[in-house]
């Protein structure tokens, strides 16, 4: 049996043979069953890596995952004689009856966890799922599953009831000058970094919410509670009645203003809760998975929930309950996703110790009056975060809003005229927006620049208005030098302006680096612009400069989405088809360090707006 473990990882590098010991012995027999009648399958293979896998990873191991393929209670007991690390660990295990297996987890990596050789392990409530290549795995959903244990203990034993499970290694809950607690960095994180991974508390059951029908009217005051809380506040009674101390800190989760006179609660849920408490912590902690909601969350997290939940027109709200204790910034220095009801959250940014973590409770492309609407309906606040108080302050006559309007769908408004004459007028349009977001006003306290997140959009479809000019003109030759040179400021200034980065090029060389500043964001749109940049250079010849531009947008695109690793299939590469360039190739030099410098302090110049 050990040589044909053996021979069926010989295409998976260096995996050797883990023994286990199991007190789930039939189901592991199954799994030994399925994985023999498909062992040569596995030949050459190896486990999902990087984009190249993204939908099987879906497909394979979240989506089937989801279907009460859970072994809830039971322990998997293991000794590691061998590992392969590749965004993932693969363990290869045989038991004492001579059955073999393979032990599966994507998320081990990102907290370096030590496994080592001889070490004993327990994985907790084992999903069973598939390899890529449809043999069957022992899947760890999240690290906190992964128990190493000393190996004088028992081989068996129960696992422990099922409680939520969190990693927050580089952070800590205290007080909060926003209000109430606050979430706060206690190491130095850098941009893409893991803030936290949490297993939800509870989420609105697949069915249930359809149960609920439209919900139920009265129970808050003034708020129609729908089907889908009703559902979350289910399982919240099922959850917290069977243990007291998860119930203690659910209960001890922000509440808002409960009002004094308690009216009797008119709900289909009575027990030993209370319920009217429950449901203002269920409205002013919840988040909602909306699997797929923009075109930016089209990564494997939210396609596999919404896949899982295709009943629940796609939401799923649920408790996480340190996920709950991050306060909102229109600014956020994290991005949140999900894994099934795993929540993700990571730096967007580098961030210092001791600054406190922020998330979104709002799409950040919102405009003021609409940010400050929702939070002050959904969460009872006024939130005086830098961008609130510099938009406070800037001046929104209704003709610089409805200037701001037009230049956010500027494509729409520029149609039909010339070239000539649509550059012209989106340079007006951008040129009036900009009117709104005045430079010397967006500044925090200290005086550090706030990215201008309105007017990235604008800045991006303005270089492409520009860009057909140089496409189309006339005089092509002398226009199209002169276009492509605008279309260049202004994806730069998407960039700068709109998103708060540096981008330094150095004119004599190909180098080329992105800056992360203090209140730095994110988003598709940069990377897009960033791409635009590295398309230009690559139609003027200059390889070298568009490989250096593809690493800056790679590296956005991680900082947004996480992980870089799907970048190139995503449809970022244009015409030009080589590989970025790895990070680490720009020279650290005296002349460099000068560049950065000017680029830093030139980039705190308006957006140049000539005209032709
Ligand atoms: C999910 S809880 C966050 C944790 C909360 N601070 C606590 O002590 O439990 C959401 C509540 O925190 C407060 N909060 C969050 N972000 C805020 C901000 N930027 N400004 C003011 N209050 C905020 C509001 O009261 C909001 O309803």
């Amino acid at each position: 049996m050990e040589q044909q473990i053996r021979d069926l990882c010989k295409g998976l590098g260096d995996v050797d043979v883990v023994r286990v010991g199991s007190n789930n012995a039939t189901n592991f027999q199954h799994l030994i069953a399925r994985l023999s009648t498909s062992a040569p399958a596995l030949q050459g293979h190896h486990p999902p890596s990087g984009y190249e896998s993204v939908d099987t990873l879906q497909h394979t191991y979240f989506e089937q995952l989801q279907q009460d393929q859970r072994l809830s209670g039971f322990v998997l007991h293991a000794t590691v004689t061998g590992l392969e690390y590749k965004h993932g660990a693969l363990i290869a295990v045989q038991d004492e009856r001579g059955a073999s297996g393979f032990i599966w987890s994507l998320l081990l990596r990102p907290f370096g966890i030590p496994i080592s050789e001889g070490m004993h392990i327990e994985i907790k409530e084992p999903y069973y799922g598939k390899c890529p290549t449809g043999d069957l795995a022992v899947c760890v959903h999240h690290p906190a599953d992964l128990i190493l244990v000393d190996p004088h203990t028992a081989m068996t034993k129960p696992a422990p009831a099922a409680t939520p499970t969190c990693s927050s290694h580089n952070n800590t809950i205290r007080p909060s000058p926003l209000g109430g607690r606050g979430v706060f960095a206690t190491a130095r994180i850098d941009a893409g970094g893991l803030v936290l991974l949490e297993k939800a508390l509870a989420l609105a059951a697949r069915n249930d919410a359809a149960a609920y029908g439209p919900g139920v009217e009265g129970i808050l005051q003034g708020e129609r509670t729908n089907g889908r809380k009703l559902a979350l506040l289910q399982q919240l009674v099922d959850r917290l009645c069977r243990n007291g101390q998860l119930h203690q800190k659910f209960f001890h989760l922000h509440a808002g203003q409960l009002p004094t006179s308690s009216d009797p609660v008119s709900t289909p849920l009575i027990g030993p809760f209370d319920t009217y408490r429950a449901l203002s912590i269920i409205r002013h902690n919840a988040h909602t998975i909306f699997p797929g909601n923009t075109s930016d969350h089209h990564d494997i997290a939210n396609k596999a929930t919404r896949s899982a939940n295709p009943s629940t027109n796609d939401q799923t709200p649920g408790i996480w309950l340190h996920a709950s204790m991050f306060n909102h910034s229109c600014l956020p220095n994290c991005t949140w996703a999900w894994t099934g009801d795993l929540f993700i959250a990571r730096a967007n940014r580098d961030i210092a110790i001791d600054e406190e973590l922020t998330v979104a409770y709002v799409p950040t492309s919102y405009d003021y009056e609409k940010r400050r609407g929702v939070l002050r309906a959904s969460n009872d606040f006024e939130c005086c975060c830098p961008l609130c108080e510099a938009d406070q302050a800037a001046t929104r006559t209704p003709e610089i809003q409805d200037a701001v309007a037009k230049a956010q769908r500027l494509p729409q408004h520029v149609k039909g005229a010339d070239y000539q004459e649509r550059v012209k007028k989106a340079e007006e349009l951008v040129q009036s927006a900009g009117a709104a977001y005045p430079r010397s006003i967006y500044a925090d306290a200290c005086g550090a620049e706030l990215p201008r997140v309105q007017l990235a959009e604008p800045l991006y479809h303005l270089a492409h208005v520009v860009l057909d000019r140089a496409r189309n003109g006339h005089n092509w030759v002398a226009t199209s030098v002169d276009m492509r040179v605008k279309a260049r400021i202004y994806f730069t200034a998407c960039v700068e302006v709109g998103l708060g980065y540096i981008l330094v090029l150095d004119q004599q060389s190909p180098y080329c680096e992105l800056i992360l500043r203090k209140h730095s964001q994110p988003r598709p749109i940069g990377v897009l612009a960033l791409m635009a940049l590295a398309e230009l250079a690559f139609t003027d010849g200059d390889k070298a400069r568009c490989r250096a531009l593809k690493a800056c947008a790679k590296q956005l695109y991680g900082m947004w989405y996480g992980e870089d690793a799907s970048f190139k299939k995503q449809h970022l590469y244009y015409s030009c088809k080589d590989e970025p360039a790895e990070k680490g190739t720009i020279p650290a030099s005296k002349e460099w360090e000068e560049l950065k410098a000017a680029s830093m302090a030139k980039s705190n110049m308006p957006p140049k707006l000539d005209r032709d």
